[in-house]
């Protein structure tokens, strides 16, 4: 039975969410709503998430010790992480210790590193996956390549948005990819995975709810990524039958493998009814944007029932909607957007700004959001909404 009490008083139930990014706005946003008392951390002032919370911390949260401090000085109910850069290993001690980490602490260690959940997808659960090495050297990284073959893609294990991420088509990409990789890896230097090249059809996030009533799949959200980045996604994805049931079973062991409550973005690879795991997010999804448009209860809203143990008997899409990102580049830290009016004059369109305090290179800082006929119209509404911005450094 869940009790929700005042916040900043001591019935309050307190959230502290382990990273701030867009993503973790939106999550904050509906605890709000709930009348929990969230508490934001993460690695820089002012992140989207510290905006709208009721107070933040600046914390590296690569760092054990320093993590451990502010939970243990904020007691609080939930702790839920937002990304992936994060002392996992504290978060298994905090979880023995009694602390509550959603969706579990488990999940969020074996999901930082691609290698722990490449394993448990492919040799434990054996999910149909691409074929992989990982390599720690680069001698091993050029024989993992040559076993592979060509096309394929390497990135650093410890990596999220494309960072360090390369497509080799042949034996001249070695040097080069190899370097990027050791470059783009959040832990810095180290070990890289080497995938094989699915030639899929189109891609996919399967949002997955595990929740006090059960498991609830959302509708499909289809994706177009550049560089290892999402560009755009769309929702419902068109899918023959057989290949939804089989993303649903994929979805629903790698979800019941990692446990807990919470939202997850499940990725897969689709052609034709055939369908491989790529990674899962055992938190909402830059893809799952779109159902701030798309649906009654959008992910962050679906995340913050699950975590709070509130039922999910229904959630409604309604009907073909996109997202596409503003993704400027540039160096600032007073960014303005102008032309709004341009981009919100079409009919069922809707745009976040993140809030971003500083841009230096290519940073995600917004994104459009539409609803219309069919998936094309959508998406092309979309697109001509993030185009219409006009981004000033
Ligand atoms: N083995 C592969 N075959 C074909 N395409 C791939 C493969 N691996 C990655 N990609 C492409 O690159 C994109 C990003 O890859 P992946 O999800 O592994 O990176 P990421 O850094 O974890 O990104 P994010 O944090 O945004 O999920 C995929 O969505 C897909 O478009
Ligand atoms: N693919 C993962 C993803 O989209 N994560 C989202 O991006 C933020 C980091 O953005 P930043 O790099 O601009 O700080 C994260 O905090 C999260 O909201
Ligand atoms: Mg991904």
């Amino acid at each position: 039975m869940t009790r929700i009490g005042t916040p900043l008083s001591p019935t309050a139930t307190r959230v502290l969410l382990c990273g701030c990014g867009e993503l973790g706005k939106e999550v904050v946003i509906e605890l709000q709503r709930l009348g929990v008392e969230v508490i934001a951390v993460d690695r820089y002032a002012n992140a989207p998430a510290m905006q709208v919370a009721h107070r933040s911390h600046v914390v590296n949260m690569l760092d054990g010790v320093a993590l451990r401090a502010v939970i243990e000085a904020e007691k609080p109910h939930y702790i839920v992480p937002e990304i992936e850069a994060i002392a996992t290993a504290t978060l298994v001690e905090l979880e023995n210790e009694g602390f509550n980490v959603v969706p579990t602490a488990r999940a969020t260690q074996l999901t930082m590193n691609r290698e722990g959940i490449r394993r448990l997808a492919a040799e434990e659960l054996d999910l149909p996956t691409s074929p992989y090495h990982f390599a720690d050297t680069f001698e091993d990284y050029a024989a993992a390549v040559a076993d592979v073959g060509y096309p394929c893609v390497v990135k650093p294990v410890m990596s999220s948005s494309g960072k360090g991420q390369s497509l080799l088509r042949s034996d001249a990409d070695l040097r080069q990819a190899w370097d990027y990789a050791q470059e783009g890896g959040r832990a810095g230097k180290g070990r890289v995975i080497v995938e094989g090249f699915i030639d899929f059809e189109y891609e996919i996030t399967l949002l997955t709810v595990r929740h006090v009533g059960g498991t609830t799949f959302l509708a499909p959200v289809g994706h177009r990524q550049e560089k290892g980045d999402y560009q755009e996604s769309w929702q419902p994805q068109a899918m023959s039958p057989k290949a939804l049931a089989e993303s649903q079973r994929v979805a629903q062991a790698v979800t019941d493998a990692l446990g807990g409550r919470g939202l997850f973005g499940v990725e897969l690879f689709v052609k034709g009814d055939q369908v491989w795991f790529s990674e899962v997010s055992p938190r909402p999804h830059d893809t799952g944007l779109v159902t701030l448009i798309s649906q009654d209860l959008s992910q962050f809203a679906l995340h913050a029932r699950a975590i709070l143990g509130l039922p999910i008997p229904l959630v409604r899409q309604f009907g073909p909607s996109a997202s596409a990102v503003i993704l400027p580049q540039g160096t600032s830290q007073q960014t303005s957007f102008a032309n709004l009016g341009a981009a919100l004059s079409e009919p069922d369109t809707a745009i976040r700004l993140f809030g971003k305090p500083e841009i230096d290179g290519q940073r995600r800082m917004g994104v459009c959001l539409a609803r219309d006929e069919s998936i094309e119209a959508a998406r092309a509404k979309a697109t001509r909404a993030a185009q219409a911005v006009k981004v000033e450094f």
